[in-house]
């Protein structure tokens, strides 16, 4: 039976860019999701914490996908102060949602390298599909042989899966290749540098609202 298929999008966001929404459209056209719904993290778990507080990352969000109906927003990680660990959330929602109905996290092609790090990594693909987005300067390879032999067996070129199956599946989306990146955004901020084609307009209004990035707004 096919269900439709739910994707979340868990990230830092610090801030929320244009690279971000492009791929992830992108990929919705192409394995018919419905709905994306956008999970801020409050902890991340294998970085420093984010510059700007996890309330304007959830507000820049929110304004990023303002007028898109195929976005919407989840708070849960922003409510634990407990490492956002995606494995504990997955099964928060699973508990939440049970366990029949088809769930995905999209991630770029730099987060698929390290997820074989990630907190309880081998419980991931019981609790969803894994939908990968590309990324300019990533190699498709994973670092080990013994990670690509895991990306393998687990890799799908059939779509119509995602929607049948529950979990288990790993997707590498032929998503545009988007060269932007939120570390290099905070740089060219912190330089005075205008950030026009690689943020909404509402995001970059808000962080010039709040000064944010800028070098006398850091406090830490
Ligand atoms: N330009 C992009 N193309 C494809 N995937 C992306 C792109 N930017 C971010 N992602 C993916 O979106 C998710 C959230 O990313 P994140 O919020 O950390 O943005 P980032 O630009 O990678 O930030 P930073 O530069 O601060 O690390 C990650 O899985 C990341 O791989
Ligand atoms: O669970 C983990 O151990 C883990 C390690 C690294 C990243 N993640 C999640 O992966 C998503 C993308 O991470 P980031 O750091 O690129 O924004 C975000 O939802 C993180 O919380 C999760």
């Amino acid at each position: 039976m096919s269900m439709a298929l739910h994707a979340l999008f868990g990230g830092t966001f610090d801030p929320i860019h244009c690279g971000h929404l492009r791929v992830v459209e992108a990929l919705a056209q192409q394995v018919k999701l419905a709905r994306i719904t956008i999970m801020p993290n409050n902890v991340p778990p294998h970085r420093p914490q984010p510059m700007a507080s996890s309330i304007q990352r959830k507000e820049m969000v929110a304004l990023a996908i303002a007028d898109n109906p195929l976005f919407a927003l989840d708070e849960r990680e922003l409510q634990r102060t407990t490492p956002s660990y995606t494995a504990d959330t997955l099964a928060q929602w699973r508990e939440e949602q049970g366990y029949t109905r088809p769930l995905a996290f999209i991630i770029g092609q730099d987060s698929l390298l390290t997820l074989p790090t990630w907190y309880h990594a081998g419980r991931l693909l019981s609790l969803c599909h894994i939908l990968v987005c590309r990324r300019p300067g990533y190699p498709v390879q994973m670092k080990s042989e013994e990670e690509q032999r895991w990306l393998e067996a687990h890799l799908t070129n059939d779509p119509a899966l995602l929607h049948q199956e529950p979990a288990g599946r790993i997707w590498l989306a032929d998503t545009p290749l988007v060269d932007i990146s939120a570390t290099a955004i905070r740089q060219r901020l912190q330089r005075g540098q205008s950030c026009r084609e690689l943020l909404p307009e509402a995001v970059e209004n808000y962080i010039r609202a709040h000064r944010l990035y800028h070098t006398d707004s850091q406090t830490a």
